[in-house]
């Protein structure tokens, strides 16, 4: 058979369990699979073991030359992490001792306004990418600073990693730190879409309604909507931070209701926590398609709330799951299920009605389901023809649950661990 001249060669075949998630079912494990990934890095088939033969003469590839996964070693979708500030793991693991607001004004601001030195920026940019990645973070929605130089180093790094991200220049014009602030957001994105790095976008980042004018907040709505980018931005965090927005803004009915009058709630956004919203603000979420990013390890770390996802998840919101270092202290997405999980619980021990996350469907939050909320479901998530391969192998037999029981990882069908 002459393989098809439309379709691209077969890179790489692998032959063994493969574990991912669909819409209808949290967790689907394909013992004895075979899955051929392309030289674009796009899944070409999945098909069943015992039929090599066949499906090596359909697809024109050397039978001899498929890798075979060991019985204790699967595949995995990679992990989508729906927010993590990059510029905040300089300090993460420590300085978690306040509260949002004061913690911001206390340690992060004046670490973020350090990025102005490139030289720093690219020390904590590469420990940051090479580490999420190591823990098998193959797609990162990234809050960068406002410095639109380090922001773009950040999209290099990477990209020269390997790395799917989405890249946000955060924009604050008032109760920050940074007296010779001029906006440049337009700069940043005309820049970092001129260099076509083929994983690697812009979000449009207002770092939060407190930080942000209503000028401010137009503005970044008409720059999204002219180049149909993402937004990315944080709502209903904790109590205090709800009561100042609603006193910044007293002609809006909710929090949510601020960011929709602003234009920023579309199909393509991406708001961090939500832990306060009410049914009428989730009701809003599903209409205009706008996800969440559920963040529990900053959650509690910061002692902001518990975020109810069973109820999100009943309004039809999309959700994901973030790391949000620094206010979460562990850069791991293997920490983020754990700990929604926790709160799950948590959520369980004060209402006993309380239906907890199972664990796969936990599983599928940090994988399809952050896949979804980012609005790339039609490039990654799962195992499915035609997406890319991003991929984790696992090995059970690593003596702890954690980054060591992750043997390669790949993204687009480039192995990017190890290096
Ligand atoms: O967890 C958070 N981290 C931040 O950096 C931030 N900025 C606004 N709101 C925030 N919440
Ligand atoms: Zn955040």
């Amino acid at each position: 058979v002459i393989p098809n001249h439309t379709t691209h060669q077969i890179n790489t075949v692998f032959r063994g369990t493969f574990v991912h998630s669909t819409q209808e079912e949290a967790l689907v494990i394909l013992e004895d699979a075979l899955l051929g990934v392309d030289s674009t890095g796009k899944i070409s088939f999945v098909e069943k073991g015992p039929e090599l033969e066949k499906v090596s003469a359909k697809f024109g590839f050397n039978p001899s030359a498929v890798t075979q996964l060991s019985p204790q070693e699967f595949f995995m979708p990679g992990l989508v992490d729906t927010h993590i500030h990059a510029a905040q793991y300089s300090f993460a693991g420590t300085a978690l001792d306040l509260p949002l607001l004061d913690w911001l004004q206390t340690y992060t601001f004046p670490v973020e306004s350090r990025y102005s030195d490139l030289e720093f920026a690219r020390q904590v940019y590469t420990h940051v990418v090479k580490r999420t990645l190591r823990n098998g973070t193959t797609t990162a929605c990234y809050f960068a600073t406002i410095h639109t130089d380090a922001s773009l180093l950040l999209g290099e790094i990477a990209n020269d990693f390997g790395q799917r991200a989405l890249v946000g220049k955060v924009c604050m014009d008032r109760n920050g730190l940074h007296e010779h602030y001029k906006e440049e957001t337009q700069d940043f994105i005309s820049e970092l879409i001129k260099r076509k790095y083929p994983l690697v976008k812009p979000v449009v980042t207002p770092r939060f309604s407190v930080s942000c004018t209503s000028e401010l907040m137009l503005k970044l709505a008409e720059v999204a909507r002219n180049n149909n980018l993402h937004i990315q931005s944080h709502i209903s965090e904790n109590m205090d931070e709800v009561r100042l927005v609603q006193e910044l803004f007293p002609e809006s009915e909710s929090y949510t209701d601020v960011y929709r009058k602003h234009n920023l709630l579309t199909s393509k956004t991406i708001m961090a926590h939500g832990c306060y919203l009410s049914d009428e603000e989730l009701q809003i979420f599903h209409q205009t398609g706008s996800s969440l990013a559920h963040c529990p390890n900053s959650n509690l770390s910061l002692c902001s709330g518990l975020l109810d996802v069973r109820k999100v998840l009943s309004h039809k919101v999309k959700l994901g799951l973030g790391t949000d270092v620094a206010g979460g202290y562990s850069p791991s997405m293997l920490d983020a299920v754990r700990r929604t999980r926790d709160t799950s619980k948590a959520l369980k021990i004060q209402d006993p009605v309380h239906q907890t996350l199972t664990w796969e469907e936990t599983f599928r939050l940090a994988t399809l389901g952050g896949s979804q909320a980012l609005s790339m479901d039609d490039q990654t998530g799962n195992f499915v023809v035609g997406k890319d391969f991003d991929a984790l192998r696992v090995n059970v037999a690593a003596p702890n649950g954690d980054d060591r029981n992750i043997l390669e990882v790949y993204v687009a069908g480039r192995k990017v661990v190890p290096l």
